[in-house]
């Protein structure tokens, strides 16, 4: 069977493919970027995602994965991913349009019998709108022509692991798109494939992504709470947080971060606004995690007035992680510089582009927005940093000795032996 993966050379579209090839299937990779596309031919994935590369170059080894930026190559697939970018305009409105032109193409140089597959997180609706399409062109969906959304729910960097691991959800229009959709899935899943309709399918993406931003809302949400109290009582957040959930079975909450964004989880939400526009809890999410930065730097500004020198560590949206789409870390750059604090070195360790921590000498304040495994060692950036008066933030409680004993997070270096495990220290308070 051969399977034509359009935005193959993408986050999702790569992974999808290189395990649709590892299956068995013929896969051709139609992506519009030369350049990833010659770096996946040389065997090679252009963006980190674990445990891929051995399993791109088997697949390139065996002849079944094959690239092409021709869109025209659809003709000669049995079934055709749909899995490119679907973003949201200036205003924050989905850009309905970039995935429409690229059915259009693909609907010129359809044949019978193709099933048509979307992966990519879609304005709910989309896939009936797709039906609709094909019907005016002549098709009958469930007897010529089939058609499905499978989302993809994987978070990045455990690619490999979940597409085989997690249950599948698949919208359909009829029995025989669920089946055939369902079969192309059984030759790899080691989980079960559950049926919704197209439209029940797009929300449950959705909301899947949702319900995590705002559990991420609620956490930073405590946090800022807390800090309210923590002016006239001793509180922490983290220890708050911890101490409240350990043995108890109904109190699930991430820790506050810095840094919530990426490439979906934020825009993701904006597919469903519009369709509650007096309802705010997304909306409101959004400024909770985007307002982290400011309220990050007022908290510094009132126990260090005047840095002259500022780091931020971690430019990419989360932990380990190559991709700085959407990262707070910029957002946090542009509030330091309209503050007027100009002198800001930002520290990524994944990406070229950016200062390595030989240049962080003499910060006056340390932002820890990505907690990277490269910053886990605190006694390691306290000694390039060497300035007793540096301060340092680290919501995240990366510095786990400071989770609990820093003030919520921020705290003077030489204040803190983070050699000192959290729970001894706790005992000794
Ligand atoms: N990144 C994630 O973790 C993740 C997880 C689940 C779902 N999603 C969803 O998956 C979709 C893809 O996201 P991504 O992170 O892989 O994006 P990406 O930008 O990494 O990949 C998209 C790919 O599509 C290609 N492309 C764009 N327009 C094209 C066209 N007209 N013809 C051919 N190729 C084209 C791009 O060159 C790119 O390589 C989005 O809808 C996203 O919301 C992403
Ligand atoms: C429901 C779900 O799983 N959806 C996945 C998720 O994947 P993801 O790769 O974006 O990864 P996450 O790990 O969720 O991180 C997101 C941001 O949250 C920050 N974060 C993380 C842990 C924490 O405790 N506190 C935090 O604040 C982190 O720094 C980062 O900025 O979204 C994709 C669209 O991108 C999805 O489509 C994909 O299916």
């Amino acid at each position: 069977m051969n399977i034509g993966v359009i935005g193959g050379g993408g986050h999702v579209g790569l992974p999808m493919g290189i395990v649709l090839a590892d299956a068995g299937f013929s896969v051709t990779l139609i992506d519009k970027d030369e350049q990833r596309l010659a770096i996946i031919e040389d065997g090679k994935l252009p963006f980190n995602e674990p445990g891929g590369k051995p399993q791109l170059e088997n697949a390139l080894a065996n002849g079944r994965l094959d690239t092409t930026t021709n869109i025209d190559a659809t003709a000669d697939c049995d079934v055709i991913f749909f899995v490119i970018g679907t973003p949201i305009d200036e205003h924050h409105n989905p850009q309905m349009d970039v995935l429409l032109d690229v059915v259009d193409d693909v609907v010129d140089n359809l044949t019978n019998d193709q099933l048509l597959i979307f992966r990519s997180t879609i304005y709910p609706g989309t896939t009936n709108l797709v039906c609709e399409i094909l019907a005016d062109k002549g098709y009958t969906v469930g007897e010529d022509i089939y058609v499905s959304f499978a989302p993809e729910r994987i978070a990045q960097h455990k690619a490999f692991e979940e597409i085989v691991g997690l249950p599948q959800l698949i919208g359909a229009p009829d029995n025989k798109s669920y089946q055939r959709t369902k079969e192309v899935f059984d030759a790899f899943l080691e989980a079960d494939c559950h049926r919704l309709n197209p439209t029940e399918a797009e929300l449950g993406k959705l909301f899947t992504n949702m319900w995590r931003y705002l559990t991420f809302a609620a956490a930073n949400e405590f946090y800022l709470i807390t800090e309210s109290f923590a002016t006239h009582h001793d509180v922490n957040v983290n220890k708050i947080l911890d101490k409240t959930a350990e043995d108890y079975p109904r109190f699930d909450v991430p820790s506050p971060g810095a840094n919530v964004g990426g490439p979906c989880l934020t825009k993701d939400g904006w597919f469903l606004v519009d369709n509650i526009p007096f309802n705010e809890l997304v909306s409101t999410a959004y400024q909770i995690n985007e307002g982290m930065p400011a309220q990050i730097i007022d908290r510094m500004a009132d126990k260090s007035p005047n840095p002259n020198k500022i780091t931020i560590l971690g430019m990419t949206f989360k932990a380990n992680s190559d991709d700085t789409r959407n990262s707070v870390s910029f957002k946090m750059e542009k509030q330091l510089q309209m503050k007027g604090y100009r002198n800001v070195v930002k520290v990524e360790p994944n990406v070229d582009e950016f200062s390595n921590v030989e240049d962080i000498e003499d910060s006056d304040w340390v932002l820890l927005m990505t907690p990277h495994d490269e910053f886990a060692e605190f006694d390691a950036i306290r000694s390039r940093v060497d300035n007793e008066d540096c301060l340092y933030c680290d919501i995240w409680g990366l510095w786990s000795g400071a989770r609990h004993h820093s003030d919520n997070g921020y705290f003077f270096g030489y204040e803190f032996d983070s050699k000192t495990p959290a729970v001894e220290k706790e005992v000794t308070q």
